[in-house]
């Protein structure tokens, strides 16, 4: 179920959004509409609050953000007062166990006991992203732009907006200026970006405008693949066999540090999944707990594995951690498209373009490419789109070495699959294509059949 967090002012729903995401506006107009209490809260919100100025804490009540109706179970993961409170003076930061390496990027070597819990910093569905310019600040004084000298952000009366965040760590993303956001810093993504710039795989990922600085954080400055779209669909599927790094398979193994958070999630899906030793010491290692996600999950058998989705209609879900077989996976495509099967085919167009750009990629044949995700994204006017996104955990080879991408991974060779899933996600298209077109064709049959026999009569 959706948690509950506390309202910081009206300005949450009621400020104007004329920029960076038209389409997260509607969203949220979408998803307040859907609770009658909420929407009596903002209205009161709104006559208490001033219509500018800074923002007023309301201590109470508690009410819901954002409403979200997930299917199945909780999918909504949205911002806690803590939370709020964390991001707003910039400490909310992830922390790393030495098992880890953080899609962010850093490998920072952490104790356990600065581990986050998981359910505090995953983000699954509809976050609120702060935005760094406050109102009113006519100048950006603390913005120093590190590699390309452009000007990104202007003045903005929006703090903070809604945003689709299928994946990755809550509090990683900031809004900056219309279509574009903020990701935290990460030296291995910078690196990619950078090389991508030359690359046959520009098309497909993000635009990328440099890295900026606010007092002493971070960012990676992208475009915000939603801002073209019109109450987008979006779903995360993070491609390749294996989601986690060979170093972090020896680190694990020369010192495993099981973790707490890692076993609440497993038992949270599969009570019998940790090992009697796991159950016993209450926490598995990071690349155990990947590994099992990996085989609970279609990355094993498919080479890819839906993270999220998040409908127009402003529901959501991330609960696809059991979402294993290719029948299952037909079915959650079938239901993200809506039968349209002719997004099915843009996203078939779309998929074969990346499938033929991989293939001259300089950058890909010299890259292991692990944690990163295929960004589906369609509208109702029929726009559908695929890009590349995440490179936090893409890593170069050795000099002189390539990979094929399409080989079975052993330890020691980093092949990852992502070839050999991206084909199987091609061919699960095509299933749901043929479906959908079967389905029509015999709908379309049997209202012939009902003309004809009105005809008839
Ligand atoms: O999806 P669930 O089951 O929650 O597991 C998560 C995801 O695999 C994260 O990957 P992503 O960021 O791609 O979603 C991963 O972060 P990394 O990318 O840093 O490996 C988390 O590792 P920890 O952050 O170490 O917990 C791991 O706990
Ligand atoms: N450029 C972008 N435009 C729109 N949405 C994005 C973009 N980058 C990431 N996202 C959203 O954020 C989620 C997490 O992104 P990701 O880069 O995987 O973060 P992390 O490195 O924290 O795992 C994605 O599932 C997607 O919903």
């Amino acid at each position: 179920m959706p948690k509950e967090c506390r309202r910081k002012s009206s300005k949450d729903f009621g400020f104007s959004v004329t920029g960076i995401n038209e389409a997260s506006r509607l969203e949220r107009r979408v998803a307040a509409k859907s609770s009658q209490i909420c929407d009596e809260l903002i209205e009161t919100a709104a006559q208490i609050a001033p219509s500018s100025g800074p923002p007023i804490v309301m201590d109470a009540p508690r009410v819901p953000q954002v409403t979200i109706t997930p299917e199945g179970g909780g999918c909504s993961r949205e911002m806690q007062q803590e939370d709020w409170d964390r991001a707003v003076d910039g400490t909310l930061r992830r922390k790393l166990s030495n098992s880890s390496i953080s899609s962010t990027g850093s490998s920072a070597v952490e104790s356990e006991d600065d581990l986050l819990s998981d359910n505090e910093s995953k983000s699954k569905g509809i976050v609120t992203l702060e935005h760094l310019v406050d109102p009113g600040e006519s100048k950006p004084p603390w913005w120093k732009l590190k590699t390309f000298v452009h000007w990104p952000f202007s003045v903005s009366q929006r703090k903070r907006i809604n945003w689709v965040q299928l994946a990755g760590h809550k509090g990683n993303f900031k809004a900056a200026d219309e279509g574009t956001i903020l990701k935290k810093f990460s030296e291995n993504e910078m690196q990619c970006f950078e090389k991508l710039r030359n690359d046959a795989l520009l098309p497909f990922v993000p635009g990328y405008h440099g890295v900026v600085e606010k007092d002493g954080e971070s960012f990676l400055h992208m475009t915000d693949l939603l801002a073209n779209f019109d109450l987008p669909n979006v779903m995360d599927c993070k491609m390749g066999v294996r989601t986690y790094l060979e170093e972090e398979l020896v680190r694990a193994r020369e010192r495993p540090k099981p973790r707490e958070d890692l076993y609440n999630k497993m038992v949270e899906v599969d009570s019998e999944g940790p090992t009697p030793h796991e159950h016993s010491q209450r926490g598995v290692t990071k690349p155990r707990y990947m590994q099992w996600r990996e085989s609970m999950s279609s990355t094993n058998t498919l080479g890819f594995r839906i993270e999220g989705i998040k409908k127009s209609d402003g529901t959501c879900r991330t609960d696809f951690k059991k979402t294993r077989s290719k029948r299952d996976v037909i079915q959650v495509f079938k239901d993200f498209v809506g039968g349209n099967v002719n997004i099915v085919k843009s996203y078939l167009n779309k998929l074969t373009e990346i499938q033929q750009a991989l293939k001259t990629s300089e950058f890909f044949k010299r890259h292991e490419v692990i944690g990163s995700s295929l960004l589906f994204i369609h509208d109702h006017t029929g726009n559908a789109q695929v890009w590349i996104i995440d490179f936090g955990k893409t890593t170069a080879l050795p000099e002189g070495q390539t990979l094929s991408h399409d080989i079975p991974w052993q330890e020691g060779n980093r092949e990852d699959g992502y070839l050999w899933g991206l084909e199987n996600l091609i061919h699960t298209l095509e299933s749901v294509s043929s479906a959908a077109g079967a389905e029509t064709s015999s709908s379309v049959t049997k209202e012939n059949s009902q003309n004809t026999e009105t005809h008839s009569q």
